[in-house]
């Protein structure tokens, strides 16, 4: 672990009947990030989640935040936005977040000033009096993210918080995550959609079949993965002549070791006007789709 870490998750295994849903899966999530935990459906990610959150507990393997195994009274400093959300629909939106605010240890003050703020934030002050039923599911969705984040806590652990919305709200939300990294939250976003990772995250984890199977910060991620993939651009000769050029550019992408590119370079120089020739910088999808399709060709 380094000094930087707040989350270290060490060797941990768990199995349900007849499954294995993790396997020694280890990794750190460095103090004040964005980290991306990703992995086909399936993968284990809500199991590790629920491991973290203390709601299982794992066949072995530790979970340490802030350099110590996480005891049941120190659960508060975790914040947990699950996929499936769960409001009581009775009750009244103001009372349901000050119930959530007290039960996590703020005081009624505190929590009323906080609550208003955060209703205030995300457009809901007029709602503070009505049932969390005669709310529309993006609304609904709002409150219980107000209430997952009300308390402060250390680690934000928020499993597809984008789901339901509509641009306008996911974008505030967005901000909101953005707001609180830089108050110093550090955020761990277990997602699908591979533009929020590519927006947000400093860094990531990918777990497959229930393995760890990437992990690293963003940019490493993709340095790793640009090699032997590049990008080659070209202005093709209209003749064999090679007087006149098309006007179009032509980009193609080259994968294989040097001695592939160069001859792949050598051939397009034949054919055009190399404009440029950069190692390709892939997406979090494309990086995605490749380790879940070779781990599958693998297996
Ligand atoms: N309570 C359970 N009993 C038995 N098997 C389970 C249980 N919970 C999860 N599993 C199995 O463990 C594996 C991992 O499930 P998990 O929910 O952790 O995956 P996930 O990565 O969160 O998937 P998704 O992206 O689809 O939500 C799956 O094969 C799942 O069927």
């Amino acid at each position: 672990m380094t000094s930087d870490t707040l989350l270290d998750i060490q060797h941990l295994h768990k199995g349900y009947q007849g499954h294995q849903a993790l396997q020694d899966v280890s990794f750190q999530v460095p103090e004040g990030t964005v980290f991306g935990l990703l992995g086909p459906n399936g993968a284990g990610k809500t199991t590790l989640i629920r491991i973290i959150n203390q709601i299982i507990t794992a066949d072995s393997g530790r979970v340490l935040l802030e350099g110590r195994v996480l005891s049941p009274k120190e659960i508060r400093k975790i914040g947990y936005l699950p996929e499936e959300r769960g409001l009581y629909k009775k009750m009244v939106v103001k009372e349901q977040l000050l119930f959530f605010a007290r039960l996590r240890g703020l005081s009624s003050a505190e929590a009323k000033i906080r609550t208003k703020d955060w209703l205030e934030r995300f457009n809901l002050l007029s709602w503070a009096d009505k049932k969390v039923e005669e709310l529309s599911k993006g609304m609904a969705q709002k409150v219980q993210f107000i209430a997952t984040v009300l308390h402060e806590p250390r680690l934000l652990i928020l499993d597809e918080p984008f789901s339901g919305f509509d641009p306008v709200n996911a974008d505030l939300v967005l901000k909101e995550i953005l707001r609180l990294k830089k108050q110093g939250t550090t955020i761990m976003l277990s997602t699908h959609r591979m533009e929020s990772v590519e927006s947000l995250c400093d860094a990531l984890a990918m777990l497959h079949r229930s393995r760890l199977v990437l992990h690293g910060t963003v940019p490493d991620v993709k340095a790793r993965f640009s090699q032997k993939t590049y990008t080659l651009d070209y202005l093709p000769y209209l003749s064999d002549s090679r007087e006149h050029l098309a006007t179009t550019p032509q980009q193609v992408l080259i994968q294989g070791d040097a001695r592939e590119a160069n001859a792949q370079l050598s051939h397009y120089i034949e054919k055009g006007l190399v404009t440029s020739f950069q190692p390709h910088v892939p997406t979090i999808e494309e990086i995605f789709i490749q380790q879940a399709s070779s781990q599958q060709h693998d297996a």
